[in-house]
């Protein structure tokens, strides 16, 4: 094969295709709601392999900025770029399931994504499994408890085999020991691997076990955007004021 450097290739006209940096880049976004400006002004990258960790007061954005990289939502102004053929999956805070089996909620899934019908039901299989709920396989979805749908709803997202996993608060409506399963489950992926993760938090413990970045929104603007070991260095001594104040919890969440 002729190999040519990038000088070369240069010189002989040829195009030279460079590896994606990012899946998704975007370039000064904002997104209003009527008189409400969601996000404002907001420029990320997102790097295949980062774990992001979206933190902030209520209303600061957040589901709104995962639901625009999710390509949910569309921008008002600015520029989203996204890789091409970037396989998504994203877990909303209450999962809603079909009035089915659990199998059959996880099959939808992967026929709607365009799976074959030839690989739908070993993967099925082993996403129940990897969830614990193998044996939950026939039961009817909405039967399940919360912390087991929520489970489910991880299952349905992972039998995707997405690149990118977009999380809203998925732990936020359960039961101490639910949250813990869930949250080992998520960090189960990451073990030698794992997809990119964009998460929603409001659990400063769970940030500092998932997360390698923290993004830090205010009135929908980023103020901060830090590796997560930066972010929590000296009680937030690198943050703004407000980002300080909301790590000792002296703001509203
Ligand atoms: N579909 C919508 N229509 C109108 N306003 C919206 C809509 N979605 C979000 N907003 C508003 O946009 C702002 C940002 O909301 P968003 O849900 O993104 O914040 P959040 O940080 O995820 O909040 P929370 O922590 O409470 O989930 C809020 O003022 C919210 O009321």
């Amino acid at each position: 094969m002729l190999e040519l450097t990038l000088a070369e290739a240069a010189y002989e006209g040829v195009r030279v295709m460079q590896p994606a940096r990012y899946q998704i880049a975007l370039d000064r976004i904002s997104v209003r709601f009527g008189g409400v400006l969601a996000l404002d002004d907001v420029s990320l990258e997102v790097r295949s392999g980062e774990r992001i960790a979206f933190i902030g007061a209520n209303g600061s954005g957040k589901s709104t900025l995962l639901r625009v990289l999710h390509g949910l939502q569309p921008v008002s102004t600015g520029h989203v770029e996204r890789r091409a053929a970037l396989t998504q999956a994203m877990l909303f805070q209450r999962p809603a399931m079909l009035r089915l089996s659990a199998a059959a909620n996880v099959a939808l899934g992967l026929w709607l994504a365009g799976v074959p019908r030839s690989q739908r039901r070993l993967r099925v299989a082993e996403a129940l499994e990897r969830v614990g709920l193998g044996a939950e396989a026939q039961r009817a979805a909405r039967a399940l408890s919360g912390g087991q749908q929520q489970r489910l709803a991880l299952a349905r997202a992972l039998a995707l085999r997405p690149e990118q996993l977009l999380l809203d608060e998925p732990t936020a409506s359960l039961d101490p020991s639910a949250k813990r399963e869930i949250e080992a489950l998520i960090a189960a992926l990451f073990v030698g691997g794992g997809p990119t993760l964009l998460f929603a938090s409001h659990n400063l413990g769970q940030v500092k076990r998932l997360a390698t970045r923290v993004v830090y929104l205010e009135h929908g603007r980023v103020v901060a955007d830090l590796g997560v070991n930066e972010f929590f260095a000296e009680g937030g001594a690198a943050l703004p004021p407000a980002a300080r104040l909301f790590l000792k919890g002296e703001l509203p969440w």
